[in-house]
């Protein structure tokens, strides 16, 4: 078997070094050329998987290690009967820490104490989604979501209308890039709706680029009484538009996912339903597979607040002010030298540093149970220490 796969998908040759011929190339300029004699496709999101790329060859096995499957032409794949997998979920945890890093500077930004109070709107409450609600709730946010599919099928979430989510203090876009039909996503936050954002609200999207008309959301971001704005996921990447970079709070180049746990699930998630496929035994498992994690314990003292404490680790963990430096750096450095911004957008991504979720961070504390529910209910490690 011959397998074709992303130079970005890590640990592949663990998960399926046994399963035949393995070739590495890079994923976003991929072309049908370097796929004559290939049985398997194995992407991330940088690929864009339709008839143009795979007429003509004798591709039967598609996979994508990514949540995210709107770079698939899924439909064209069935017809062709070209299996296909994605990687759901996969990342999801690393989306949440994403949000809640962002969610705890935008806190301590506003000088709030706690959650009490807090207005929070999610929408699309999916894997990353509804996870996302469940933390917030546990933490004592006020949750509101819009979801209509979700809600359709009678999901016990405290939904609310798409208008009433936008009011909140804080709003996550976490849907699908849909282009089209009852549910579509394409420019949901059109320049009507942010217009109903302004000053003292916070706007993150780590769903996909194009869910919010970027070249609106620039116009509102120049105007008065502009919100805070996080991107994650830009419209025409690798190669955002450089003003609304300028105008974000918070720019990072499409990474929310990428936790070291978060990219290998996706690899584990294809490789066992290409074994599957191919009717091979799967031995790999993830856990044997990562290394131990470097960070390993964060001592609380006894006079910290739950929101200290709950900053505190969640930065100790992940801090987006990191990759919003690292991109504003490399973009002007490479602005500087002439060098597009699309190679240097993709460059950060594929060097990208070794970040771990928040169960691989032990927090040694003394008793205290509402700093510890706290930092158990966003996915921390705690034990008692007496004297820290
Ligand atoms: N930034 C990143 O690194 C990153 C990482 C992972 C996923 N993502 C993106 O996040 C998206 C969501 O991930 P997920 O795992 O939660 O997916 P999911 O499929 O589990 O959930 C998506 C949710 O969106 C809802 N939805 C669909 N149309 C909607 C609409 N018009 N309005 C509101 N909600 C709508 C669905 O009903 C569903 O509940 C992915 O499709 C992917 O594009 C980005
Ligand atoms: O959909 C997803 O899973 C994420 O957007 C994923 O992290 C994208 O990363 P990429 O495939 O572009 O490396």
């Amino acid at each position: 078997m011959h397998i074709v796969a992303d130079e970005n998908i890590p640990l592949l040759d663990a998960f399926c070094g046994g399963l035949g011929r393995l070739t590495r190339v890079d994923g976003r300029t991929l072309g049908p050329g370097q796929l004559a004699d290939a049985d398997v496709l194995l992407v991330r999101s940088v690929t864009r998987v339709n008839a143009d790329l795979l007429a003509g060859t004798k591709v039967r096995f598609v996979g994508t290690a990514t949540i995210g499957t709107d770079h698939v032409d899924t439909h064209w794949l069935a017809r062709q009967g070209i299996a296909f997998f994605s990687a759901p979920g996969c990342n999801a945890s690393s989306v949440v820490q994403y949000v809640l890093s962002v969610l705890s500077l935008f806190m301590v930004r506003q000088q709030r104490s706690g959650f009490d109070g807090l207005t929070v709107g999610v929408i699309g409450a999916g894997n990353v989604g509804g996870a996302l609600v469940q933390r917030l709730l546990d933490l004592g946010a006020s949750v509101r979501v819009s979801d209509p599919p979700r809600q359709e099928q009678g999901a016990d979430l405290p939904f609310a209308s798409l208008d009433d989510v936008l009011q909140c203090d804080v709003v996550s876009l976490n849907t699908p890039l849909i282009p089209e039909g009852p549910h579509a996503t394409a420019h949901l936050l059109d320049a009507a709706r942010l217009s109903r954002l302004g000053a003292g609200q916070l706007l993150v999207n780590s769903g996909r680029g194009p869910v919010i008309d970027n070249r609106a959301l620039l116009a509102r971001l120049q105007a008065p009484d502009a919100p805070l704005v996080a991107l994650d996921v830009w419209e025409n990447e690798p190669e955002p538009s450089a003003e609304l970079v300028d105008e974000c709070w918070l720019a990072t180049p499409h990474i929310a996912g990428y936790s070291l746990e978060g990219k290998s699930r996706g690899t584990e998630m294809i490789a066992h339903a290409l074994h599957q496929w191919a009717g091979a035994e799967f031995h790999a498992r993830l856990a044997s597979v990562l290394p131990p994690p470097p960070l390993s314990e964060l001592h609380v003292t006894d006079h910290a607040t739950p929101m200290d404490a709950l900053h505190r680790a969640l930065m100790a963990c992940y801090d987006p002010r990191d990759d919003d430096s690292r991109l504003r750096g490399a973009f002007a450095r490479g602005d500087a030298a002439g060098v597009p911004r699309g190679p240097v957008f993709d460059e950060l991504r594929k060097r990208y540093p070794v970040r771990r979720e928040p169960s691989s961070l032990t927090i040694a504390m003394p008793p205290d149970t509402a700093v510890q529910r706290t930092l158990s209910h966003c996915g921390f490690r705690v034990v008692e220490a007496s004297g820290v």
